[in-house]
């Protein structure tokens, strides 16, 4: 019998031939990730107790994401704990006020097909899109990760998720994995991988990927992984990885728990509704809903092609007087190279608040919560009750161009009616 992408990662991970789903196992941790919020003011007390010496700085990444720029004293304490903690500990990987962590350290390469990255945040699971089994755990877990390099994990059973056929023009992988959470259920992967596979994944951007692996964890999973391929090479070339890479991939005679199987060439764009990420139906179903803001960026749907799509929806028009634009690009490198296509002057001058990456506004953390009653259509991950601010607001969530084409007129609209006809490439 053959091994699932998740197992033979696992395997090696173990120091073992094989393993199989559901067996427990002790595993070696190739990068341990922390954020400010989950990361060093949490764990320093246990941390220093058990004897305060990391395994391998390293392979230790943290990121401060979540409380930059700090709107409250407390996050900026949390901020300064942060910084001199990666400081005292000699840290070579600490970034600050350069996005969200899951973008940052795809970005400077510290994901790579094969590896296995542990994470204090629930959508670690990011990396899979590069072929990584990643995946979140607790900060009191990430003690022991920290002292040992070590941990243990259950293999999981992996649902097999077979997208077939070509995306149509105005429907992207944001529709592909709001569908796929709709048929699965918000706690219908629990403890599984998802693995994206089929025609219409392998013709997804580097960019695209990484939404689909983001969301693994909305329907529950433990990760969410895609075989990697010529584009996660190129990319990683790019960014300065030069080694060979383990292109790892699940044997034909894997077994899986469960195969999905769905046609993109027929999908709509989809909305989930609040407030649960499951809640998904076809825009045409809540058309016309009245909006307050509309919210571009996260780590889920922040990136250039989210923003180059925004741009060419609301180029030389404007945001409906009704509603506030807040755009978040999900890093620093991407600002900037948005910056240079002039994507976000195209942004400003059709009435956006251009904000510096960071996690503020998808999480409720710093600028741009939402007050009570109002609404947000979101191109984040999450809608859960109190998301984004008020319990008593309500957040939508949708692709890059349900986005934009919702900004220009203030209630959720279909954003096929303002992109051309044909079938894009
Ligand atoms: C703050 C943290 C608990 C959280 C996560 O783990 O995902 C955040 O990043 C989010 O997206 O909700
Ligand atoms: S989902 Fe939002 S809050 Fe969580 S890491 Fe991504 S950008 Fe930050």
């Amino acid at each position: 019998m053959g091994m699932t992408m998740s197992e033979k990662i696992l395997a090696r991970a173990s120091g073992q031939p094989d393993v199989k789903a559901g067996e427990i196992v002790w595993v070696k941790v190739d990068i341990a990730m922390m954020h400010d919020l989950l990361g060093p003011w949490l764990v320093d007390g246990g941390f220093r107790r058990l004897g305060g010496k990391l395994f391998d700085k390293d392979k230790v990444v943290v990121v401060s994401d979540h409380c930059t720029p700090p709107a409250t004293v407390q996050q900026a304490d949390i901020l300064k704990f942060t910084r001199d903690w990666a400081r005292q500990k000699e840290l070579p990987y600490y970034y600050e006020y350069e996005g969200p962590c899951h973008q940052v350290i795809v970005e400077h390469g510290h994901v790579r097909p094969g590896r296995l990255i542990l994470g204090t945040d629930s959508h670690t699971c990011m990396a899979g899109g590069l072929g990584a089994f990643a995946t979140g755990i607790g900060s009191t877990e990430m003690i022991g990760v920290l002292l040992t390099g070590e941990t243990w994990l259950k293999v999981p059973e992996t649902i097999k998720v077979v997208w077939d056929g070509k995306l149509p023009q105005g429907v992207y992988s944001k529709d592909l994995v709001l569908k796929t959470i709709k048929e699965i259920g918000h706690a219908g992967a629990t403890y599984q991988t998802i693995e994206f596979s089929g025609s219409a994944i392998r013709g997804l951007s580097m960019d695209e990927r990484l939404v689909l692996s983001n969301m693994a964890v909305e329907a529950g999973a433990k990760t969410g992984l895609i075989q990697p391929d010529e584009t996660v090479a190129d990319f990683l070339r790019s960014k300065g990885v030069l080694e060979e890479l383990d292109m790892i991939k699940s044997d034909d005679d894997a077994s899986f728990i469960k195969t999905l199987h769905f046609n993109a060439s027929d999908l709509e764009p989809q909305v989930a509704c609040p407030h649960e990420v499951d809640n998904v139906h076809p825009v045409s179903a809540v058309e016309g809903k009245a909006v307050d803001q509309v919210y571009l960026g996260s780590c889920t749907n922040g990136r250039l092609e989210d923003l180059r799509i925004a741009a060419q929806i609301l180029k030389g028009k404007k945001v409906s007087k009704n509603i506030r634009c807040l755009v978040v690009p999900a890093s620093q490198h991407i600002w900037m190279q948005a910056n240079k296509e002039g994507i976000l002057d195209i942004l400003t001058e059709a009435g956006c608040f251009v904000n510096m990456p960071s996690c503020g506004a998808c999480g409720g953390f710093t600028s741009g919560v939402i007050g009570a009653g109002e609404v947000v259509m979101s191109s984040s991950n999450r809608n859960f009750r109190g998301r984004m601010g008020s319990p008593r607001g309500e957040v939508f969530l949708g692709s890059p161009a349900t986005v934009a084409a919702t900004a220009i007129e203030g209630i959720i609209t279909d954003p096929r009616k303002y992109l051309p006809k044909e079938v894009r490439v």
